[in-house]
């Protein structure tokens, strides 16, 4: 498996939660957005993506579109389940899914840095894997095509150049 499929696996991985978290929802009667939680996941985003290095405000900017799609599985699966309900104990939103949803964060700018360091800035001729790595039944190609050009912008942070005279 080699870096890019490794970091798309994980993007994948994150959004393959959306439907327990849809089911938490809908069985306690809450919203699927939640505008405060939004800000702490960027903000914690952002945090991981300086300690990298990375330029922030396109990590900002890739999480925002992460956050978008989430919402759309959510959206999707939601209406499904007003046909069929399910009858399962979801997993715990708070303490279950979001700490871990957290911790892939965090892995995926990780992998993301790595492979960032080793190639340069995604490419677009790595769409391909992209779309084979990302599959999920309620992710569209609109989707897929937000994620991918949100991904493709990320880079490190300019670093201002020592020798410059001012
Ligand atoms: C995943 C959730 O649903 C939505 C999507 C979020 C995300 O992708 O991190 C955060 C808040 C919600 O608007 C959640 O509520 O935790």
């Amino acid at each position: 498996e080699n870096d890019a499929s490794m970091l798309f696996n994980t993007i994948n991985e994150r959004l393959s939660y959306m439907e327990d978290v849809a089911l938490f929802k809908a069985v306690n009667h809450l919203p699927i957005e939640d505008s405060p939680r939004e800000k702490r996941v960027i903000a914690s985003a952002q945090i991981s993506a300086a300690t990298q290095g990375l330029d922030s405000a396109l990590i900002k900017d890739f999480f925002k579109a992460q956050i978008d799609v989430a919402k759309a599985i959510q959206y999707r699966y939601r209406a499904d389940l007003l046909s069929q309900p399910r009858l399962d104990t979801p997993k715990d939103l708070r303490l279950e899914i979001r700490p871990h949803l957290i911790r892939l964060g965090d892995s995926l700018i990780v992998q993301l840095s790595n492979y960032i360091k080793k190639h340069g800035q995604i490419q677009a001729n790595e769409f391909e894997t992209f779309n084979s790595s990302i599959e999920h039944r309620y992710i569209s190609d609109a989707d897929k095509l937000r994620l991918f050009n949100a991904l493709m912008q990320v880079d490190y942070l300019n670093k201002p150049d020592s020798n410059k005279l001012d």
